[in-house]
């Protein structure tokens, strides 16, 4: 009979470590969501009613479908087109509210003084991201800036902060301006050819990737090139389809796209490893970019917690490279889009740097005196912020586009273009609260790049409007919409004459 005990005992052992591990899924998937949704429901916050194991996945699915169907006129009155659930939720719930992603409870914010009271106190590194979203982007991020918390974030940013001093932003302008030149020299032989009309998002997306490759790594375009492909490529197959984030296995729903992301993850980490090897040995060749400021602050003091490993510098280029060449470029685009539209604002610009920079060559010191421009800047934020929420701590999710179209912070005027709002207001325009106009975020975790995308907006807008001027083509199309920046889905066509 002893023959038989053995796989008897087989089989209760494997039944045990099966209700074992159904219990664990169940205690993470069930259990642990539904207290932290019913600590917030006794907090008072109401919401959407979520199914199992979806959430409000599926509502939201079938809201933006709806959405996407029906094609919007020239309005910058953009919250419902491209968050609808949301702008659908917050008319039932309120301003702060529940819902669900698959099996995580979210809470939706678009009250600012409800966000100032929950963020007093909290320090910059107390602020994590939820972590549904850490596991989803990290073939993106790893483990860069944007992902970590606590200490290991303030190692980071000590490390990172003093590569974007205005001294080191200085010796990048040049880069900006080469690859923004060749951009526009483009432009002058498609116009001069009788090709007048240019899909100016393409355009300035690439020539964005192009400036960040070459700031952030100090590569030729011809090698950035590569990884910027294969970046965008990646963003593609995460973004590209409809993703169950936060659902049980959803990485077994998109099989294709996940592993296709993870081949060009390491495809990338690999390129990125070869560089900064290649660096470490090559002592004798200084590069002004982001990548060797970081490697020189890691070996200042030569302690192990001031450097960055090979593996964390890999993580901090990409993400330099992702968080800073889309953002900036959609900025630049949305600008040209408003300006196109407002072609008294193009003149407006050419005086002010005819008046502060006149015919001579761009010096980066003369930019912050580029006053109205800087109000373009904010203006085209507030109505098309390319980071259209910000995700904090334990699953909060902050509706900038909801905060930047609020007619009780803005006033009636909410939906037009008026730089204006920003001359006696530099920081709010006028917004009626501290905490209602975040382009760059909020607290110690406010954007590490932003002089360095003001940089390279200030350039490359300066260039453009000296020498073209431009309107929109009646072939585009206006279609603002979501993947993971706000982005015109259709392109931006417009119609140029050389000045
Ligand atoms: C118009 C351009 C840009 C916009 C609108 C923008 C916006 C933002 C926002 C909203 C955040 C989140 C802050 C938070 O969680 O509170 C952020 C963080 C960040 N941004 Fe930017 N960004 C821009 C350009 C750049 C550039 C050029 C770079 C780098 C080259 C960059 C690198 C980062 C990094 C590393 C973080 C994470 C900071 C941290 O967690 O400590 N960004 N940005």
């Amino acid at each position: 009979m002893e023959f038989l005990q053995f796989p008897l005992a087989l089989c209760l052992a494997m039944a045990v470590i099966f209700l074992f591990m159904l219990w664990r899924l169940l205690y993470s998937c069930w259990v642990l969501p539904n207290q932290a949704y019913q600590k917030l429901r006794r907090n008072g916050f109401s919401g959407p009613t979520p199914s199992f194991p979806l959430g409000n996945i599926v509502d939201r699915k079938k809201s933006l479908h709806s959405s996407s169907s029906s094609s919007l006129s020239l309005t910058h009155d953009i919250h419902s087109k491209v968050f609808p659930y949301f702008y659908l939720w917050q008319k039932l719930h309120g301003k702060v509210f529940i819902y669900w992603l698959g099996t995580e409870p979210f809470l939706y914010i678009a009250d600012p003084e409800f966000l100032r009271k929950i963020s007093a106190d909290v320090m910059g590194k107390s602020w994590g991201k939820p972590t549904v979203f850490k596991n989803d982007r990290k073939p993106m991020f790893g483990n860069g800036l944007v992902m970590v918390e606590g200490d290991e974030w303030v190692r980071h940013r000590h490390i990172i902060t003093p590569a974007f001093s205005p001294a080191n932003l200085k010796t990048m302008s040049s880069m900006t301006v080469e690859s923004t030149t060749n951009m526009l020299d483009r432009w002058t032989a498609l116009i001069t050819s009788g090709k007048p009309e240019i899909d100016v998002e393409t355009e300035i997306t690439s020539t964005a990737g192009e400036i960040i490759a070459k700031t952030s790594f100090g590569m030729s375009y011809e090698n950035g090139k590569e990884v910027f492909e294969k970046l965008r490529a990646m963003q593609m197959a995460l973004f590209k389809y409809t993703r169950y984030v936060g659902v049980p296995f959803s990485n077994f729903m998109c099989p294709i796209q996940n592993s296709e992301a993870k081949k060009l993850g390491k495809e990338i980490d690999a390129m990125l490893l070869s560089i900064i090897t290649s660096r470490k040995s090559n002592v004798g060749q200084p590069q002004k970019d982001l990548l060797s400021l970081l490697m020189a602050e890691s070996q200042v003091g030569g302690s192990s917690e001031k450097k960055l490993t090979a593996s964390e510098l890999v993580d901090e280029c990409k993400t330099f490279f992702f968080g800073g060449h889309e953002t900036t470029a959609l900025a630049l685009t949305w600008t040209l889009l408003l300006l196109a539209m407002h072609t008294e604002w193009q003149n407006q610009l050419r005086e002010e740097i005819k008046e502060v920079i006149g015919d001579g060559e761009i010096d980066a010191t003369m930019l912050a005196r580029l006053k109205k421009m800087g109000w373009v800047m904010n203006e085209v934020l507030r109505l098309y912020s390319p980071a259209p929420n910000v995700q904090r701590g334990t699953n909060m999710w902050i509706d900038v586009v909801s905060m930047n179209h609020d007619r009780q912070l803005w006033g009636d005027d909410v939906y037009e273009f008026k730089p204006e709002r920003f001359k006696d207001d530099s920081l709010y325009g006028g917004c009626k609260h501290k905490m209602g106009f975040l382009p760059f975020g909020f607290g110690g975790r406010m954007c590490v790049g932003r002089n360095l995308s003001m940089l390279e907006y200030k350039i490359v807008l300066t260039l453009i409007v000296t020498r073209f001027s431009f309107s929109l083509s009646p072939n585009y199309c206006h279609s603002p919409s979501i993947m993971l920046s706000l982005r015109p889905t259709q392109g931006l066509p417009l119609i140029f004459q050389q000045l």
